[in-house]
């Protein structure tokens, strides 16, 4: 186990997207998390990159949890080969346990579900509702334009540059892995001495 980092949310993909990359980032993903003994918390999808990474994970080894409204069990085939699947009634309650239940999030190659995902845990981060560390990994430029616009945001004046940067921009995993830890660590070395 990574120090006082034992699972991680990933927002990612119910498809595949358009580059190998997209895919290759997902399994690599899974690969790290289960190498360090992290849990993977995940939408508990079969479908796109989601699958890909839950598999990935437990293909080498790791556990996974995997959190899914009922009514998505079809469309998003719910990954019956997971540790562990919560099936719940909403969205809502879906990222409710994925918010509370990780000590860090990543966010990888998505679409419309994966941005509001990482707006809400970025909003929440702004509220002070946690302190938890968000890594956006941008495996082949895909968070360009969300990035583009959270920096928009700053400069239009309707955001704070401190809370821009509640959100860390990484090019791969191993670089979400290691600031995960290290934010981790500045951030109980704070509390304890406040
Ligand atoms: N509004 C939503 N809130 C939370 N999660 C959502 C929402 N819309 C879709 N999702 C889920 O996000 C993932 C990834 O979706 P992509 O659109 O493929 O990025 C998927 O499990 C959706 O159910």
């Amino acid at each position: 186990m990574a120090g006082s980092v034992r699972s991680v949310a990933v927002f990612c993909g119910s498809r595949m997207g358009n580059s190998p990359l997209y895919r290759t980032v997902a399994e690599q993903a899974g690969q790290i998390l289960a190498k360090n003994g992290v849990k993977l918390v995940y939408g508990g999808g079969s479908n796109g990159l989601m699958g890909v990474v839950a598999d990935s994970t437990l293909k080498a080894g790791g556990t996974v949890t995997g959190i899914i409204p009922h009514f998505l069990h079809s469309r998003e085939n719910m990954h019956e080969g997971v540790t562990d699947l919560i099936v719940v009634d909403s969205m809502h309650e879906r990222k409710q346990i994925m918010f509370d239940t990780a000590d860090a999030y990543w966010i990888l190659p998505g679409g419309f579900g994966t941005f509001d995902e990482t707006m809400e845990i970025l909003t929440w981060k702004q509220l002070q509702r946690h302190a938890k560390p968000i890594l956006l990994v941008n495996a082949d430029g895909w968070g360009d334009a969300l990035i583009a616009m959270l920096d928009a945001s700053v400069k239009q004046g309707f955001a704070e540059s401190t809370a821009r940067a509640k959100i860390e921009v990484v090019p791969d995993v191993e670089a979400a892995f290691a600031r995960s830890i290290s934010e981790t660590r500045q951030y109980a070395i704070s509390v304890e001495q406040f």
